[in-house]
C-alpha cells in the first residue's frame, strides 16, 4: 500500500475517515445476484452494459445532488443500467449503508458497494453483490478477496497500473476495475485503462504494444473501464479498448445542474452503441 503522503489531501482525508470507522456486528452472509449474468443480458438485449453510480458528491463534485437514492436507482436501471453502484462513504460522498440496502431491495440488478474498504470487519456493514476492494489501499489483497467471497459478495477489486493488475489477478480477483482516476492526483485520463487494459487478456487480439501478452491470466476476467467516462463517444472508445462493463458515477448524477433527467443520462451511454454516429 501507498503512503498516504502521496496522496491527494482528499484521499488522505477518505483514508483517514475509513480507518476510524467501525465495522459491522456479526458476519454478513449474501446470496449475491450475479455481475457477469446481468451484463451478459444488457450484450444480448443491444445494451452497452453500464454499471451506473449512486454518487450524491465527491471531492471532484461540481456540486450535490440530494435526489433520493432509491429513485436514482430505479431512474438507472430504466435508462438501461446493468447494475448499480451506491457509495456508501458518509463524509466525503454523502453515502450510506442504509441507501445501499434501500437500493437493493428496489431494484433487481446487481448492486455494488463502493467504498473504502480497508480490513475484514470493514465488509459486515452492509450486504451488497459486489463489494469494491481498492488494490492501492488494501496489504493483504488476497486475503482480502477471499474474506468477500466467504461472505458470498462478488469482490470488484479496483486497480489503476500494471502492477496493481498483477497483484489483483495473483489474488484471484475475476472481476477487475481499471480506475482511470488517479486516486493521488485526482486526475483522469482514459488512456489508463487503454494501457492497462490488454495486460488482462490472455487473447493475442489485444496483446499489449511489447507483445508480451500475459499467458497466466485466467480467461474469464470480467474488466470494467471506471470514472471519466462522459459521452456516447467515451463508451465506445472504452469499449474498443476491451471493457466489459463501464461504471459511471458523474455523466449520470450530472452534479452541477443537480436536475437533469438521470434516465436520459444512462439511456445515451447504454445506448452508444447502436447511435455510433453520435461524436458527443
Ligand atoms: O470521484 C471522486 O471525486 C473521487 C475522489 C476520491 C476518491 C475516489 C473518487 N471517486 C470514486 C470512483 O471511483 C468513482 O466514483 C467512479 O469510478 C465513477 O467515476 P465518475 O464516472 O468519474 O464519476
Amino acid at each position: 500500500m501507498d503512503s498516504d503522503t502521496e496522496l491527494a489531501p482528499a484521499v488522505r482525508s477518505i483514508l483517514e475517515a475509513a480507518r476510524g470507522r467501525s465495522g459491522g456486528e456479526g458476519v454478513v452472509d449474501v446470496d449475491a445476484r450475479s455481475l457477469p449474468d446481468a451484463l451478459a443480458a444488457a450484450e444480448a438485449d443491444g445494451r452497452v452494459p453500464v454499471i451506473a453510480e449512486v454518487k450524491p458528491t465527491s471531492p471532484t463534485a461540481e456540486g450535490t445532488r440530494a435526489d433520493d437514492p432509491v429513485e436514482l436507482a430505479q431512474a438507472m436501471v430504466a435508462g438501461g443500467a446493468a447494475a448499480i453502484s451506491v457509495l456508501t462513504e458518509p463524509t466525503h460522498f454523502d453515502g450510506s449503508p442504509e441507501a445501499l440496502t434501500r437500493v437493493r431491495e428496489a431494484v433487481d440488478v446487481p448492486v455494488l458497494r463502493k467504498d473504502f474498504v480497508l480490513e475484514e470487519d470493514g465488509m459486515d456493514v452492509v450486504e451488497a453483490d459486489l463489494l469494491l476492494l481498492i488494490a492501492r489501499f488494501v496489504d493483504d489483497l488476497e486475503g482480502l478477496v477471499a474474506a468477500a467471497r466467504e461472505r458470498g459478495f462478488q469482490p470488484l477489486v479496483e486497480v489503476h497500473d500494471r502492477a496493481e493488475l498483477e497483484r489483483a489477478i495473483d489474488a484471484g480477483a475475476e472481476i477487475v476495475g481499471v480506475n482511470n482516476r488517479d486516486l493521488a492526483r485526482l486526475e483522469v485520463e482514459l488512456e489508463t485503462f487503454e494501457s492497462v487494459a490488454p495486460h488482462a487478456r490472455r487473447v493475442t487480439g489485444l496483446e499489449n504494444a511489447n507483445g508480451d501478452g500475459v499467458s497466466d491470466v485466467p480467461d474469464d476476467v470480467t474488466l470494467i473501464a471506471e470514472s471519466g467516462i462522459s459521452s456516447p463517444a467515451d463508451v465506445r472508445r472504452m469499449r474498443e479498448a476491451g471493457a466489459d462493463a463501464l461504471l459511471v458515477g458523474s455523466a449520470i448524477m450530472d452534479h452541477g445542474t443537480g436536475d437533469s433527467d438521470v434516465t436520459e443520462n444512462t439511456r445515451r451511454l447504454t445506448r452508444a452503441e447502436s447511435t455510433a454516429g453520435d461524436s458527443t
